[in-house]
C-alpha cells in the first residue's frame, strides 16, 4: 500500500478522487496559446526525467497533417472530439509531462479528468505581454486567424475563466524559459506524497 498525504494546492483537494500518490500523477500544462506549454512542458520533463507528450503534436501526427489544415478539412468539432478522447485516455497514464493544445480545458470532461488525475500547472501571461508572442504563432494557430486583435484580446480575456481551474498558477511575464521551469521545480518541491 502507499503511503501519501492528502494536500490541497489552489483550494482543491487533488486527492479527492482518486488515491494516486502525487510524486506518479503526470504533470499538464495548461494557458493559452503562446504561453510556452510546448516550450516550458520539454524542458520539464528533461528535467524529471519523465516522457514528454504534446497534445497537438500527438494528434497531428496521428492524422498527418497540421493542425490548421485539420480544421480547414474535418473542422474544429472533430479535432475538439479528437482532443477530448486523447486527452481522457492519456489521463489514466502516469509519470508523463503533458502540454494541452490551449484551447483544450474548453471542455469541461477534460478539465475534470485533468484537475482528477494529474498535477495541472497555469502558466500565465498578462495580455500585453502575449501580444508580443503573436508574430511567433500566427502561422500555426487557425483560432486566431483572420482575426483582429481586438478579436483576440476577447478570446484572451474569455479563456483566463477556464483556466482558473488549476493546481499551481505560474507568473511568466519577463522570464525566460529556463527560469519559468525553476519556478516550477520550486513549486512542485513542496508537494508531499
Ligand atoms: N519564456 C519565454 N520567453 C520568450 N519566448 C518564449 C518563452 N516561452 C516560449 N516562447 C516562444 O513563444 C512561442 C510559443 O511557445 P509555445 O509553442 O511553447 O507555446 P504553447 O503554449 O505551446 O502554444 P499552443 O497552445 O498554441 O500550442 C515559441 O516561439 C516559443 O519559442
Ligand atoms: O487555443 C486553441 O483553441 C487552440 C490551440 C492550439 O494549441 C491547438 O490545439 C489549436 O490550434 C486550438
Ligand atoms: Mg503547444
Amino acid at each position: 500500500m502507499s503511503s501519501y498525504s492528502f494536500i490541497y494546492i489552489g483550494g482543491y483537494n487533488v486527492l479527492s478522487n482518486h488515491e494516486i500518490p502525487l510524486k506518479k500523477k503526470s504533470i499538464v500544462f495548461i494557458g493559452f496559446m503562446g504561453v510556452g506549454k510546448t516550450t516550458i512542458g520539454e524542458l520539464i520533463a528533461n528535467k524529471l526525467d519523465r516522457d514528454f507528450i504534446d497534445t497537438d503534436v500527438e494528434i497531428e501526427k496521428e492524422y498527418q497533417m497540421p493542425i490548421t489544415q485539420i480544421f480547414n478539412t474535418l473542422g474544429e468539432e472533430h479535432f475538439r472530439k479528437k482532443e477530448k478522447e486523447f486527452i481522457t485516455k492519456l489521463c489514466q497514464e502516469r509519470f508523463h509531462v503533458i502540454s494541452l493544445g490551449g484551447g483544450a480545458f474548453l471542455q469541461e470532461e477534460i478539465r475534470n479528468v485533468c484537475m482528477d488525475n494529474c498535477i495541472v500547472i497555469y502558466l500565465h501571461l498578462p495580455w500585453d505581454s502575449w501580444k508580443n508572442r503573436f508574430p511567433l504563432i500566427i502561422e500555426s494557430r487557425p483560432v486566431l486567424q483572420g482575426k483582429s486583435m481586438g478579436e483576440i484580446e476577447e478570446i484572451f480575456n474569455k479563456r483566463q475563466e477556464v483556466y482558473s481551474k488549476n493546481h499551481f498558477k505560474i507568473e511568466c511575464e519577463h522570464l525566460s524559459a529556463e527560469e519559468i521551469s525553476t519556478k516550477i521545480l520550486e513549486s512542485l518541491k513542496n508537494i508531499k506524497g
